[in-house]
């Protein structure tokens, strides 16, 4: 017993400066301040620049007491290695070589237990902000790695009850970090569980996450995966003592299942364990037909997540959805049987303990009410109106919590405070010309949106003739296809993304500067959302609507879904000067696309009668040729064919002749530069220059909008504006 002089202080955290060997040390024993068990910290984010200053290395200890004797030789500290009550990882000190990183893997002969594993707290004061939570000290590193240093409005708010088994509803702008909002405590949950390393049986999914579209459901996956990378290096480094083993399985291991892809491979997947699905409904609904075990995976999960939640039931795979969310129903679980199945899992008890989280950026506040009032006894017949698609998905998800905490982080008017959008009138056919001068006029990563696949198609090939590094993407595409032009649009500074709705929701691709509605989207959500490509993470982004007369309307009832006023989004300005020269450029692509386009479809028509031939084993005349034209009444003859492929060629040199020319503004003089209206040496000298419009200011397109919100075009700039209507 220490006497009433000796002082206790419990050192939670204590940092020096120099690194040292760490010692054996018995657990309980008294020892010098050397042979504590000393950890070396990480310094990035938690000591500025103290690295800079002179220190090399930085380490921390805990669970030490000091002890201060009062002796007739002054104060004398000992210090008292603690036993590490709740921390079996930190209780056995590192032995030489072993890093006090790697959590102990305790020998339990269970599978996977209930109870929580004890963490190895090493990462006292690498992320004060994220201490309160109590995550897991590998997830700490990751997010240090990551640099998220801070959470999120919706992390704060969401990380306490989900960790405290409530049940989630999320609703918080475009890029604000739902995903790790509702990952971080699965994979929480999941590391601190006691796993044997040496189990041969399958591990059964344990948590569920729902998406709408393969891309997100694959974004979803790589980005629970980068919070396990470190944890899977350690584990590997530990277990895995000969270098031609196998690695073992990870700790905690995340894969996604996704329409596209090889089933098979997926089904491989699966059967090595899987803790954390991701999935579309679809093939999700494809695979547990045939795989009677995922089903019952399912029945007894921890976690179910339904990411944004409003965009599954309009994808069309409603049904789906319906069959995978019945079997998380309790009354199922009691039933014991599915009808859907033919075989139905057999299930033990009822699943209490499951634990669901709903996310969008978009979830309607009516929605959201009757969520907060399910706890109450509904009231029937009178008064209660017929259910919409997604109060009726709400319905069906059989929350465990009786009241689910429902956290609306949404702005105002649906609208990320970094963005800043605004629009342009302009006719249907010009779409092209103000798209190509847009895109010229601001280099950056743009992502067009076009309501349909047709669209895509046929601008695709005339922004590549204008020589813009083009990618479509669309669901008539293959999922190879569609990754890749994914990827390239990401790693391709400057480069345009045509897509459809299928790129609206949920994928976080870094540094998109512009997103473009070359249609009107459908509904409010839709704009919201694709909106929500850019301005991500707290970054400025742009958004522009380009509205022709006809969809006036349109954007209006939209604006108004949102609580907001057409006259509020602000017109870009135009050099209408300039966009008459662009003009002349998109229409000799175009002749060229039309042309080749038919060039190709005879060419087509050509192959499939030799093809239809050969397999009727009918003979075509030697001297037979498609494109002399008897074959096919309206083809073109040879002669046709040359003619065209000349004009195509000759065409083709006058749009690159034109493509080189510099764009000058108005009253800009390239030769003389130090005279005119508007004399370019200025700009010039300052590099402030347009590098391909020349005279015109090199700016953001942020800061190219009208001043007045909702300013028209004066009389004279609209009639030129209008003059751009003839079809050509
Ligand atoms: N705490 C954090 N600090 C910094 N960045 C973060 C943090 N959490 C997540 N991020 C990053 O923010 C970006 C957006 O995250 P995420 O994709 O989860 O957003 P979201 O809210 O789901 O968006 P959407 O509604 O469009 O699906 C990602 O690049 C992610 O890595």
């Amino acid at each position: 017993m220490p006497s009433p002089l000796k002082r206790k202080v419990r050192s939670e955290l204590k940092l020096r400066t120099k690194a040292r060997k760490k010692p054996k040390t018995e657990s309980g024993s008294l020892a010098v301040v050397d042979a504590l068990p000393w950890r070396t910290l990480s310094h990035a984010g938690v000591f500025g620049n103290a690295y800079d200053d002179g220190i090399l290395e930085l380490e921390e200890v805990d669970n030490v007491q000091v002890v201060y004797d009062e002796t007739s030789g002054g104060r004398v500290a000992t210090f008292k290695i603690l036993d590490a009550p709740q921390i079996t990882t930190s209780s056995r000190l590192p032995e030489d070589g072993e890093t006090a990183d790697v959590p102990e893997v305790p020998d339990v002969p269970c599978e996977d237990v209930e109870e929580v594993v004890p963490r190895n707290r090493s990462t006292g004061g690498l992320l004060p902000e994220w201490d309160a939570f109590g995550l897991h000290d590998q997830l700490i590193h990751a997010l240090s790695n990551q640099s998220f240093t801070n959470p999120t409005p919706i992390q704060l708010k969401a990380l306490p009850l989900a960790l405290q088994r409530r049940d989630v509803v999320g609703v918080a702008e475009t890029g604000s970090g739902k995903t790790l909002a509702y990952g971080l405590p699965i994979l929480h949950k999941l590391l601190s569980r006691r796993k044997n390393p040496e189990s041969k049986t399958r591990r059964p999914v344990r948590a569920l996450i729902l998406a709408p579209t393969r891309e997100l459901a694959l974004q979803i996956s790589s980005h629970l995966n980068a919070c396990l990378n470190g944890i899977r290096t350690a584990e590997e480094r530990s277990t895995s003592k000969d270098p031609n083993m196998p690695n073992p399985p990870p700790p905690v291991s995340v894969a996604a299942i996704v329409g596209g892809m090889s089933p098979h491979k997926q089904k491989r997947i699966l059967s090595r364990g899987v803790d954390v699905l991701v999935a579309t409904p679809g093939r999700l609904w494809d695979i547990m037909q045939e795989e009677g075990e995922l089903a019952n995976d399912i029945t007894s999960l921890d976690f179910l997540v339904l990411d944004e939640a409003d965009r599954m039931i309009e994808a069309g795979h409603f049904a789906e959805l319906d069959n995978i969310l019945r079997l998380t129903l309790r009354q199922y679980c009691e039933d014991q049987h599915d009808p859907v199945l033919e075989d139905g899992p057999v299930v033990d008890s009822a699943n209490d303990s499951l634990q669901t989280f709903v996310f969008s950026a978009t979830l309607s506040k009516d929605l959201q009410r009757n969520l907060r009032k399910r706890a109450k006894p509904k009231k029937s017949g009178k008064g209660s109106g017929p259910l919409t698609t997604l109060e009726d998905l709400l319905e069906r998800l059989d929350f465990r919590d009786p009241e689910p905490e429902v956290i609306d982080l949404s702005p105002e008017g649906g609208v990320v405070s970094s963005l800043q959008e605004s629009q342009v009138e302009c006719l249907s056919a010009d779409k092209d010309t103000y798209l190509y001068y847009f895109l010229l006029r601001y280099p950056g990563r743009s992502l067009v949106f076009l309501s349909s696949i047709d669209g895509i198609r046929r601008l695709a090939p005339l922004l590549e003739l204008l020589e813009l590094k083009t990618y479509p993407l669309h669901s008539q595409l293959e999922q190879k296809q569609r990754l890749k032009n994914l990827e390239r649009f990401k790693s391709t500074p400057g480069s345009v993304l045509l897509a459809t709705d299928i790129a609206a929701r949920g994928l976080d691709i870094p540094y998109v500067d512009h997103v473009i509605h070359y249609q009107i989207p459908r509904s409010a959500d839709t704009y919201v959302h694709r909106n929500g490509r850019t301005a991500r993470a707290m970054r400025q982004g742009f958004s522009l609507i380009m509205c022709a007369p006809d969809e006036r309307k349109v954007l209006r009832g939209l604006l108004t879904n949102l609580g907001r006023e057409d006259g509020e989004i602000p017109q870009m300005n135009i050099e209408l000067y300039i966009l008459d020269k662009l003009k002349a450029r998109v229409q000799l692509a175009r002749q060229i696309d039309v042309a080749q386009h038919k060039a190709n479809k005879a060419k087509h028509e050509k192959n499939w009668l030799k093809e239809t031939a050969d397999a009727m084993e009918i003979e075509l005349d030697s001297d037979f040729s498609i494109s002399d034209a008897e074959a096919t009444p309206n083809g073109p003859t040879k002669r046709q064919q040359k003619a065209a492929s000349a004009k195509n060629k000759g065409q083709r040199l006058q749009l690159k002749q034109l493509l080189a020319q510099p764009l000058l503004a108005q009253g800009v003089s390239k030769r003389y530069i130090t005279s005119g209206s508007n004399p370019l040496v200025h700009e010039l000298l300052a590099g402030e220059s347009h590098e391909t419009m020349l005279g015109v200011k090199k700016t953001s397109a942020g800061s190219d909008l009208l001043k007045k919100r909702g300013k028209k075009y004066s009389k004279e700039e609209y009639e030129e504006w209008s003059g751009f209507g003839s079809t050509p």
